[in-house]
């Protein structure tokens, strides 16, 4: 069987080339965002990202391993302009990544500073591409939304209706479905100014296949809704 990847000296991210090839490539996720390099692009001004998704109940949730995950594909929904192109991407599912403490927990980093945590909104190319498999073998099949998670002491109510589900999914490999309705547009920060650049899924098997849009404000979550164990 295959050795199970992750983050320890003998499975983590400095080993992965070994067992997934495109983990030792060029344009590799996550990556420190570094401010006083990354430049404004006026086309982007022009083309103004824009999405728009649906509200889904009975959400199925799945214990990675390495977090959550929550399948979503979601046929109606449109995530266009800004980077992307003259292309529209569909959402396929959202998880989040976090650490042991709120000190850290973020992918990627900004001036060197982690966040508590990151949540990934996970897009396909729909425009080019017949399925999500396949857009994964492009390098602009994929599109992902990262947002930060601040600690704060107000709770993000639409994050509690999936980390309360969570107590059902202690075990990796478990799902279950989340009974409320989800509106992933709730997720987004209310400032809407990003960075992007091309990368690859920060986790095996290291597809460089992401067009990655990383919103510049986090949005507030309590401890307890980043560090659950
Ligand atoms: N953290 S990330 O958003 O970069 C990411 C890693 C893995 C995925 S995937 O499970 O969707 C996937 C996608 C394509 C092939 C295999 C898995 S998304
Ligand atoms: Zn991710």
């Amino acid at each position: 069987m295959a050795a199970e990847w992750g983050y320890s000296p003998t499975n983590g991210p400095d080993v992965w080339a070994r067992l997934f090839p495109q983990a030792g490539g060029a344009r590799q996720s996550p990556v420190d965002i570094c401010t006083s390099i990354a430049s404004s692009d006026s086309n982007l001004e022009m083309k103004k990202l824009t999405f728009a998704y649906e509200s889904q109940s009975d959400l199925r949730i799945l214990n990675t391993g390495h977090g959550w995950k929550v399948e979503a594909p979601q046929s109606g929904s449109r995530l266009e302009g800004g980077p992307l192109g003259e292309d529209i991407y569909q959402l396929e599912q959202f998880h989040c990544h976090w650490g042991e403490t709120s000190a850290e927990g973020s992918e990627h980093t900004v001036d060197g500073r982690a966040y508590a945590g990151e949540l990934h909104l996970v897009h396909w190319n729909t425009t080019k591409y017949q399925s999500f498999a396949e857009a994964a073998q492009h390098p602009d099949g994929l599109a992902v939304l990262g947002v930060f998670f601040d600690v704060g002491n107000e709770s993000n109510d639409e994050i509690e209706k999936i980390v309360s589900t969570l107590s059902e999914i202690k075990f990796k490999g478990q799902f279950t479905d989340i009974p409320d309705v989800i509106d992933p547009t709730t997720f987004l920060p209310s400032g809407l100014g990003y960075w992007t650049y091309l990368g690859s899924l920060t986790t095996p098997p290291c597809n460089e296949c992401v067009i990655w849009i990383v919103y510049k404000e986090p949005i507030t979550v309590t401890e307890e809704q980043v560090t659950y164990h």
